[in-house]
């Protein structure tokens, strides 16, 4: 209800919610609460209604199919293409009664990413409590807090409206638990199991399990109604099949990548691996426990579905069916009926999947690791074998040169975030654990990033108007991501391009640490935005370097070829990144050289959304070329493995805005004081933060 325009259609969700955002920010409550909840509202209607289409489409032209079965030998290419009709007249006409055109329009990643996060909560607990309804901004700060569980502010709001009177426990609702159910039964299971009550274990499991099918069917349905972005590769010479094909296949990679959506939690980036089969583990040896053997042998024969050869699973099976002695028809027990739908039909979509991968230059992420080695065509499995043995040739040339890397990475991992692509491996940058990716940042994500180093240096930084500390005739500005946030507080930046500079830091470090098969975890040592700008009247003859040649984890000594893992170095660094930001400047140019600091083994130019990685020791000497017009930006990152060497000062601009950074941060003790909510106070630092508890705040500025 309420969520139609004038026309009974759906209107475009991303308007509503932006001109909800603008009323509040005119402190227009009233406005600002209806068109946010209309904006909610009307995604979800948008999203059932696809479903809807995609449920009342779903037999659309079978008919045709049947008569192909009884008329054989006809024509069934055009029996394809009319069946393709029927279901796009079927789904046109469905969502054509529900939507307008522009609703239906795929709209802007921003407005996804505030939905994502659950921004729109944030916005209305604070609109709710001005407009004096304690429960209903209790309700939305519950739902923001789930979320963004580590949001101490939330917290604290979230304790002072539940002393508010009227706002009774059953207030904290959260909104939007109908699409993130599975979670909560996840979580009903961990502590039915934790608690070793085995009966209400296995209840629990079996939910969870149902209730994650549930969701991917549902974020499948999604797909097939919502308009698919064709693969940028696809080129206009390409003839009609060929699209088809790209878009078919773009249809079944947006099912694929269900898996790995409803396997991660609201407000996480990172998806629990192997979702599905690790329930399933789970709910077996909760059966078990709880006696149910006949039950657990079924969970057995589906996990094996997935891992057919698993011994610890076989030798399970082996136990289970010894216990019951005798009752062949319990040991017969065949797998779930719906996880074996559920197989055959990841294995028939991957394998058209892997053939696009293989003949068609499709581009495909599979989020699952229990695919098997047959779906994958030979040739593929060959490359990534080749791959492999030419990377312990070249480990083994290393040796002989002593150019081997001890840093206990290699190269070559996967690639997890759609769309970035690797540019250059290390044949390609001539050397060892070096890569070079595209696609990170999209062009707006660059110029957002750019105009807030621009505002960070004209309000005075550190570094402003400081010549570089490596060379007389270029300026240096550097920006961390507390500053950017304490910048925001004070309402000198946006706090969503803040939070934009410290969501791309997390993305480098994603790629970063998958790229680099890192066996432990990656801890971010130090980032900063860094921009150097040519100084004009002292570029002529320039002979020198923006950045002289090093190695950032020693100090190189290029007469002996020796590297010193001392001071003042970085010894703890171990993994070097560079995200840039554009190209309109000259020179600039990042390159490596061999560790005589002079034989240039690999150049690379900046620009928008490339990122270059590699470990930070002796094999990899780089330096840039003079910046000699304009200005070069770049959010420079080092990673460690070593916890006690993480950035604490990243933590500290996490923690101050209840970001969910690593899960490596200790909750900070929080002193109570009377409850009084106000609107957020903009200058609070953080460290005033602690004291001033009073206050109901959104920890937001603009956006
Ligand atoms: O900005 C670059 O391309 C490289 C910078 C660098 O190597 C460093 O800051 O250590
Ligand atoms: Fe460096």
């Amino acid at each position: 209800a309420g969520s139609t325009s004038l026309s009974g259609l759906l209107p475009p969700y991303d308007e509503l919610y932006y001109r909800g955002v603008r009323a509040y920010f005119t402190k227009d409550w009233e406005k600002a609460a209806e068109y946010i909840e209309l904006s909610i509202s009307t995604r979800e209607a948008l999203r059932k209604t696809r479903r809807k289409c995609h449920d009342a489409c779903s037999t659309a032209g079978d008919e045709i199919v049947s008569r192909l079965d009884r008329e054989k030998g006809t024509s069934w290419d055009l029996w394809a293409l009319d069946w393709i009709q029927q279901r796009a007249e079927c789904i046109r006409f469905c969502l054509g009664r529900a939507v307008t055109p522009a609703g239906q329009l795929p709209v802007s990643s921003d407005i996804e990413y505030e939905f994502g996060t659950r921004n729109a909560y944030n916005f209305l607990q604070l609109i709710y409590y001005e407009l004096s309804k304690p429960r209903k901004a209790a309700a939305a700060a519950h739902t923001f807090f789930m979320a963004n569980p580590s949001h101490l502010e939330m917290r604290n709001n979230i304790e002072k409206y539940r002393r508010m009177p009227g706002v009774t426990e059953d207030a904290f609702e959260d909104r939007e638990r109908e699409l993130e159910k599975h979670w909560e039964v996840y979580d009903a299971a961990v502590t039915a199991e934790s608690s070793s009550d085995w009966a209400l274990a296995v209840k629990r499991w079996k939910e969870c399990v149902n209730e994650t099918l549930k969701q991917t069917d549902e974020c499948r349905a999604q797909c097939v109604v919502a308009s698919q972005r064709l693969p940028e590769e696809t080129d206009s010479t390409e003839g009609a099949y060929e699209k088809a094909a790209a878009l078919s296949l773009s249809l079944l990679a947006c099912k694929q990548a269900c898996v790995a959506l409803v396997s991660t939690r609201p407000g996480r980036i990172s998806s629990h691996e192997d979702f599905l089969p690790m329930q399933l583990e789970h709910l077996h040896i909760a059966q078990y426990k709880a006696g149910d053997l006949k039950g657990a042998v079924q969970t057995l024969r589906s996990l094996l579905l997935f891992y057919p050869k698993d011994n610890e699973t076989l030798s399970n099976l082996q136990l289970y069916s010894e216990s019951l002695e005798g009752d062949t028809e319990a040991q017969a027990t065949g797998p779930s009926q719906e996880i074996s739908n559920y197989i055959s039909r990841a294995l028939a979509e991957k394998k058209l999947l892997y053939f696009g991968v293989e003949n068609l230059d499709f581009k495909f992420f599979d989020p699952d690791l229990w695919t098997p080695e047959d779906i994958v065509p030979e040739s593929l499995r060959e490359s990534w074998r080749a791959e492999r043995e030419q990377l312990i040739e070249k480990l083994k040339e290393g040796e002989k040169v002593l150019e081997v890397d001890d840093s206990g990475f290699y190269a070559g991992g996967p690639v997890p975030l759609v769309g970035v692509t690797i540019t250059m491996d290390d044949e390609a940058l001539n050397g060892t654990n070096r890569v070079v990716f595209d696609g990170v940042l999209s062009q707006s994500e660059c110029d957002t990033v750019m105009q807030l180093a621009r505002i960070a240096a004209s309000v005075g930084d550190g570094y402003k108007g400081r010549r570089s500390p490596h060379t007389p005739h270029e300026k240096f500005e550097g920006l961390t991501v507390l500053r950017a946030f304490k910048l925001a507080q004070d309402g000198m930046l946006n706090q969503s391009d803040a939070k934009l500079l410290h969501e791309i830091g997390e993305r480098a470090r994603i790629l970063i640490h998958s790229y680099f098969r890192s066996h432990s975890a990656l801890y971010f040592s130090y980032t900063h935005l860094v921009c150097r700008s040519a100084i004009p009247g002292h570029q002529e003859g320039r002979l020198d370097l923006s950045h002289p040649v090093h190695v950032d984890n020693c100090i190189l000594e290029p007469e002996t070829r020796q590297c010193w893992r001392e001071a003042p170095a970085f010894t703890h660094r171990d993994l070097s990144a560079i995200l840039y930001l554009n190209d309109d400047f000259e020179g600039g140019e990042l390159f490596f050289t061999d560790r005589d600091a002079k034989t240039i083994t690999a150049r690379v130019k900046p620009s928008c959304g490339r990122l270059v990685g590699f470990t930070s020791g002796p094999v990899n000497p780089h330096g840039v070329t003079a910046v000699t017009a304009g200005r070069r930006c770049a959010l420079a990152l080092w990673f460690t493995t070593e916890k006690h060497h993480r950035d604490m000062e990243r933590q500290e601009a996490e923690a101050m805005l209840g970001i969910d950074g690593q899960k490596v941060k200790e909750e900070k003790e929080e002193s109570d004081s009377n409850p009084t909510p106000a609107r957020s106070g903009r200058s609070q630092s953080s460290k005033s933060r602690s004291k001033e508890r009073e206050r109901v705040s959104s920890g937001r500025d603009e956006l």
